[in-house]
């Protein structure tokens, strides 16, 4: 879908693409990085836009450099700002994009109506786009993207400014749109935490550099953990302590829920569960006969992945900069793409 080959990109006081060399396949792929490390100039420069200092990039099999028209046929783009007039409706607005794209008058019509249904936007449609919440503004960015019916869109950072639940939907929406359209869809954020529901494969970039790129499930499949609940008996006041020391003198590695990041296990209210480390089948077997040979009920044993946020929070990103929820408009880029606060 997409190929950049030592792609660079220099701005007088700012580098803010660096030999960037990455592949992108087919399906839903997140481009993460914290605020300033380089996603938009990227996307600008992939939709023919901008052009690159260095290196080169293919969309769909054509050059950036020379093929912009061509690719702009077939991508769709959802720029990260607010860039709707506010006194023309949705469906005006989407109707004159579907016709830029080249659609005849009916089918842009019909087209428009399809795809602002998609998004979840009916009988407001209709109304002044000055009057919408954020959430509708990003649904009508998300329709003139798709209403041209193309093979991959390129979404900037289209959760920004929304609530909870408002991201939570609008992730659901753009899932569908691979699953129910089968279009390809490159999505940027600046949380991790966020990408990982929703994308087959993840693209890490900090200061215009490749950090990392990988499949979502390779990102945690080998820093899995084991959930451990177990009973108190008469032998054993403190079932868990027992079974802590059991486990850690067979040389498994195990923390309190709690104390890790299982703050989901702390926050049901129970300090009675172990987290441990997954080294292969081994490790299930010696949780069972740990437990038996204490002889208390086991509640659950269950397989735990580590969240993306959690495995860059312990290595690649100390800071936590992609796992804190820092609004966008919070923060300025230094040069080489840290950030601060304003
Ligand atoms: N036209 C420009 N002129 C000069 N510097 C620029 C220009 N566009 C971007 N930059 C700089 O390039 C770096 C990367 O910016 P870019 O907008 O691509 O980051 P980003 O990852 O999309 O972050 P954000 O989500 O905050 O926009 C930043 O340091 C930014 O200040």
């Amino acid at each position: 879908m997409i190929a950049t080959e030592s792609l660079s990109k220099r701005f007088p006081r700012v580098t803010a693409l660096d030999r960037l060399s990455v592949d992108i396949t087919p399906g839903v792929t997140g481009l993460v990085g914290a605020n300033g490390a380089g996603k938009s100039t990227l996307i600008k420069i992939l939709l023919g836009l901008s052009p690159a200092t260095e290196g080169s990039a293919r969309v769909l099999g054509l050059d950036v450099a020379t093929e912009g028209s061509k690719i702009r046929e077939q991508v769709g783009y959802m720029p990260e700002h607010d860039c709707l007039p506010p006194d023309v409706s949705a469906t005006e607005f989407v109707v004159h994009m579907a016709r830029m794209s080249g659609l005849p008058p009916t089918a842009a019509r019909e087209r428009t109506a399809d795809t602002l249904r998609h998004v979840g936007l009916y009988e407001e449609r209709y109304r002044p786009m000055g009057g919408y919440s954020t959430g509708m503004k990003q649904r009508v960015k998300l329709a003139q993207a798709l209403v041209h019916d193309p093979r991959l869109v390129l979404l900037d950072e289209p959760t920004n400014g929304l609530d909870p639940v408002g991201r939570d939907e609008m992730l659901g929406l753009i899932r569908r749109v691979h699953t129910d359209f089968g279009i390809s869809v490159l999505v940027t954020s600046h949380l991790l935490g966020e990408l990982e529901r929703t994308c087959d494969h993840v693209v890490v970039i900090d200061g215009g550099k490749l950090l990392r790129s990988s499949s979502t499930s390779d990102f945690t499949q080998d820093t899995g953990s084991l959930a451990v609940e177990v009973t108190d008996t008469d032998a054993h006041p403190d079932g868990t302590s027992a079974l802590m020391s059991a486990l850690t003198a067979a040389g498994l590695t195990v923390q309190p829920a709690g104390r890790a990041a299982g703050a989901e296990y702390a926050a049901a209210g129970s300090g009675h569960v172990l987290l441990v480390d997954v080294a292969g089948d081994a490790t299930y077997d010696a949780v069972r006969d740990a437990v038996a040979g204490l002889g208390l009920g086991l509640v659950r044993m269950e397989q735990r992945r580590h969240r993306i946020a959690e495995v860059f929070k312990s290595a690649d990103d100390p800071e936590g900069v992609l796992t804190e929820d820092t609004h966008p408009h919070d923060v300025r880029p230094h040069e080489g793409g840290a950030v601060d606060a304003a």
